[in-house]
């Protein structure tokens, strides 16, 4: 192997590629539960180079785990090596070029090891941006977008990650596959739509072609109060069904609301006194900022609705914040704290019934914890939701407390909505599949599978 490219054995090498940002992950890095360590790191530096060590692991009969920021929050970079004697992560940092950009066109073609903030300073110098800003945009790669069906907190403008793919290439084991070749076709089922959300199971993403957009003039970001969870939700569906979101369009329940502005520090009791003047019972928290979307027809169709105006400073607020989460938790994690997301996605008619069932399975197993829900993207026909837990962590058991929790509110998601919204399936998801897509559909997936990777070498465990 060392002959394709670089291969690291060691120690701190292979723990850093040991799993993702789960909770649990983050919990057995600190020694609780079984931590799956990868035998090698392997760093290709090219596709070619992908495609090399592929067929030596074919040959070797070696389990392959791609790598790309490792912040997958379902198990999905765990080095599980299923039946095979070894397991290797393959590193994609070194797939980091631009490789070109059509601007007539507005594509632009990425290598898969590029992390968020490096792809738009590339696209940057060509005036554009490719407007995907998920929470993990820090350290997350094109190919893991790809490879999970990302959405960024601008969805409602640019689109999901999967709505700016006009082509992939791929690396897989039995050959390099491209999809896509044009921006619509009618040549049968959409097979690009096949390899996204693929999880790495039937290839390696090694280039990716992306629309984008010219970078926005003056983005704006506002906040506003509405007064109860209902409230919000009746104007978040009634902005997308008129077509009038925001390209950011984020409604908070009332626990996190409260949250919100407790953290706000002293500038807190003035807002909560002035929404007390307004009348708000129960203030819920919106974010609207606006890259590329109209603002002003937002604006005329929230005049239909009781808000409260916070103004730019709440938006600023939330804008210098935006990607705190992932410090937020190791610091929560320090202090004792159990601290997990979940998220999903459902039809307006069913969005409260599915944040209220979620809640009560979350607090039956868990009991004196703080659940917060949030709406961050937005369709005609439904939203997804999102929750935050924060509970003591158990000094017995901190596994198996959040495994019970997990498994209770997984269950109330997959009752009433999808069973992810964003986060892909991983290990973490993989017993809620089936019951999503049918026996018929994880068949479909199985038959795919073996096409294209006969010998199973790619991500076992996860997805299927
Ligand atoms: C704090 C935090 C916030 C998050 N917020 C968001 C959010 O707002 N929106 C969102 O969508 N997600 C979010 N996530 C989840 C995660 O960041 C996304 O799933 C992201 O797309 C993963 O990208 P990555 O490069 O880190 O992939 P990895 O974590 O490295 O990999 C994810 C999966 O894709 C596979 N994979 C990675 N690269 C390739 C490739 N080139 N070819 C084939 N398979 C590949 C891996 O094997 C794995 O199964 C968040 C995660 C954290 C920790």
């Amino acid at each position: 192997m060392e002959a394709v490219c670089t291969v690291s054995l060691l120690d701190a090498d292979r723990l850093e590629h040991a799993g993702g940002l789960s909770y649990l992950d983050l919990l057995r890095h600190r020694g609780h539960g079984d931590l799956p360590v990868p035998d090698a790191v392997v760093a290709p530096a090219s596709p070619e180079e992908v495609a090399e060590v592929l067929r030596v692991c074919v040959e070797h009969d070696v389990a392959v785990v791609p790598f790309g920021g490792g912040t997958s929050v379902v198990g999905g970079v765990e080095a599980l090596r299923g039946p095979k004697s070894a397991v290797v992560a393959l590193d994609l940092a070194g797939l980091g070029s631009l490789v070109s950009v059509d601007p007539l066109s507005r594509v632009a073609v990425l290598q898969a090891g590029i992390t968020g903030p490096e792809a738009e300073r590339l696209l940057g110098e060509h005036g554009f941006t490719l407007g995907h800003f998920p929470q993990s945009f820090e350290r997350a790669t094109i190919g893991g977008f790809a490879a999970t069906r990302s959405a960024g907190q601008a969805s409602s403008g640019y689109g999901r990650f999967e709505d700016m793919v006009e082509s992939v290439r791929l690396a897989t084991p039995v050959g390099e596959w491209v999809v896509g070749a044009a921006p619509a076709s009618a040549a049968g089922p959409d097979l690009k739509q096949l390899v996204i959300g693929s999880e790495g199971q039937f290839g390696v993403i090694t280039e990716v072609s992306l629309r984008v957009r010219p970078r926005p003039y003056g983005p704006r970001y506002e906040g506003f109060v509405v007064d109860g969870w209902e409230a919000g939700v009746s104007l978040v569906r009634s902005l997308a069904q008129d077509g009038v979101l925001a390209d950011i369009t984020r409604l908070s329940d009332e626990h996190e609301t409260e949250v919100a502005l407790a953290l706000a520090g002293s500038k807190a009791s003035v807002v909560t006194r002035y929404l007390r003047f307004r009348g708000v019972a129960k203030p819920c928290l919106v974010i609207l900022g606006w890259e590329c979307r109209s603002r002003s027809a937002t604006m005329s169709s929230l005049s239909g609705h009781r808000v409260v105006r916070l103004g730019r400073a709440m938006g600023a607020s939330w804008l210098h914040g935006r990607y705190n989460g992932p410090r937020q938790r190791d610091a929560l994690l320090d202090a004792g704290v159990c601290v997990e997301t979940l998220e999903t996605a459902t039809h307006w008619s069913r969005v409260s019934e599915l944040r209220d069932a979620v809640r009560s399975a979350l607090l039956a197993e868990l009991g004196d914890a703080v659940v917060m829900c949030h709406i961050s993207h937005a369709y005609e026909t439904g939203a997804s939701l999102y929750f935050t837990v924060l509970v003591p962590r158990s000094l017995e058991d901190p596994v198996g407390q959040w495994a019970r929790a997990k498994v209770a509110a997984s269950d109330a998601i997959s009752r009433l909505g999808t069973i992810t919204h964003h986060h892909a399936v991983g290990r973490d998801h993989q017993p809620w599949l089936e019951n999503e897509i049918g026996s018929i559909g994880v068949d479909v997936l199985r038959a795919v599978k073996a096409q294209l990777d006969p010998t199973g070498i790619l991500n076992p465990g996860k997805l299927l």
